[in-house]
């Protein structure tokens, strides 16, 4: 049979998006809904590979396509170690990476465990594009306040160079000429000052910034402390809290966007004050990497799921709308991302980048 199609992976913290491509053209794309119990069996991100694998396997299957007319296999890139952004070859080493968890635990680890379990039974070419450890990061970004806790790159990095490449080609400008700043709003939020093409401050969308659906972000840090060495709670404890179960989930036990939107339309005041506040969070957070390009913005991109809320989106408008023109991009452009990543290498225009080439692996 001969080899046309790319399958695209994207594990998500509550869902996984598969995606097969004919060179630029997007053939079929389906989103598996994990339910929260599913997934709560697992103790680790990389326990729950069997199941997502078997998921995947079936969604083929049911749609009729073999694995012989895969010509190479690309998935979400996770929290490896600080790399510069890219198309890479899945490599053993970023296996090990991936498997530990080297920067911590999410989701978008298994994509690339994924993509190469399955490429390695066809022997096809397994690859993961611009993930969330992309790291461009100017040397001043790093410096936190505590020599020994450095401030981190992890980022929303696919969707965040998509949409910027999508608002370069609306504007018939260089993706390279442009400095924006993006904020994508998912279940994770990233705020981020992209600088001709680099992104070269974020707020690190697993721990700081804008609360968010399911996680604190910044905390006042004496009181954290106070909480950790409470003795009410175990580091898991305290982990989750911060991330799965912080931000919304935390105060609305929700992390629907819609769901809040229809308790305010229901007059639930407490509702409306916690929505209004993300917004808030997101607007002040928008303003700070404004500075960050020293006001020189092309435009203000708002993206992800939270941005197909009119509510949300107003509220943040009506705070940063005076610094430049705010463009909107619900959703995400990550599957179609993907596969230019991949096709971008099968094409020959780009050579895959080797982890092992581009990052530090004793740091
Ligand atoms: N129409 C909508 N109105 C409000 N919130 C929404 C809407 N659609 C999606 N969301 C919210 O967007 C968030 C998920 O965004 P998404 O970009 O899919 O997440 P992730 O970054 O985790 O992939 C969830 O909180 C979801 O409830
Ligand atoms: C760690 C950055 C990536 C992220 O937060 O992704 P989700 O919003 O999909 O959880």
């Amino acid at each position: 049979m001969e080899r046309n199609f790319v399958l695209a992976i994207n594990p998500g913290s509550t869902s996984t998006k598969v995606s097969i491509f004919e060179r630029e053209q997007e053939i079929k794309t389906f989103k598996i809904d994990h339910r929260k119990e599913d997934l709560e069996k697992y103790k680790k991100i990389a326990d729950q590979y069997e199941y997502r694998l078997r998921l995947i396997k079936d969604w083929l299957e049911a749609e009729n396509i073999s694995t012989d007319a895969l010509i190479a296999i690309v998935g979400r890139g996770g929290l490896l170690r600080s790399m510069p952004g890219g198309t890479y070859s899945v490599t053993d080493a970023m296996i090990e990476d991936l498997k530990v968890g080297i920067q911590g635990e999410h989701a978008s680890n298994l994509g690339g465990m994924l993509a190469k379990g399955l490429a390695d039974l066809e022997n096809i070419p397994s690859y993961i594009v611009d993930p969330v450890a992309v790291d461009e990061f100017h040397d001043i970004a790093r410096i936190s306040g505590l020599k020994e806790i450095p401030r981190k790159s992890l980022v929303h990095a696919l969707n965040i160079k998509a949409v910027s490449h999508r608002r370069a080609k609306e504007l018939n400008r260089n993706f390279e000429d442009l400095n924006l700043v993006v904020a994508h709003l998912g279940g994770g939020i990233s705020i981020a000052a992209v600088e001709k093409g680099k992104i070269i401050d974020v707020n690190n969308a697993k721990e700081m910034g804008p609360f968010s659906p399911d996680r604190a972000g910044t905390l006042p840090v004496g009181d954290l402390v106070k909480l950790c060495y409470s003795g009410k709670y175990t580091l898991n404890e305290m982990k989750t809290m911060l991330q799965g179960e912080g931000g919304l989930f935390s105060y609305l036990d929700t992390m629907d966007g819609r769901e809040v939107e229809e308790r305010i339309k229901n007059g639930d005041n407490y509702a409306r004050l916690i929505y209004d506040a993300m917004a808030y969070q997101i607007g002040k957070e928008i303003g700070s990497y404004a500075t960050v390009l020293y006001g020189h913005i092309d435009n203000i991109i708002l993206t992800g799921g939270l941005s197909y809320s009119n509510y949300l989106v107003d509220r943040i408008k009506e705070m940063i709308d005076f610094i430049s023109e705010v463009i909107v991009y619900p959703g995400e452009d990550e599957m179609e991302a993907l596969n230019k990543g991949a096709q971008r290498v099968i094409n020959g225009e780009e050579r895959a980048k080797i982890y092992e080439d581009e990052v530090s692996i004793s740091g």
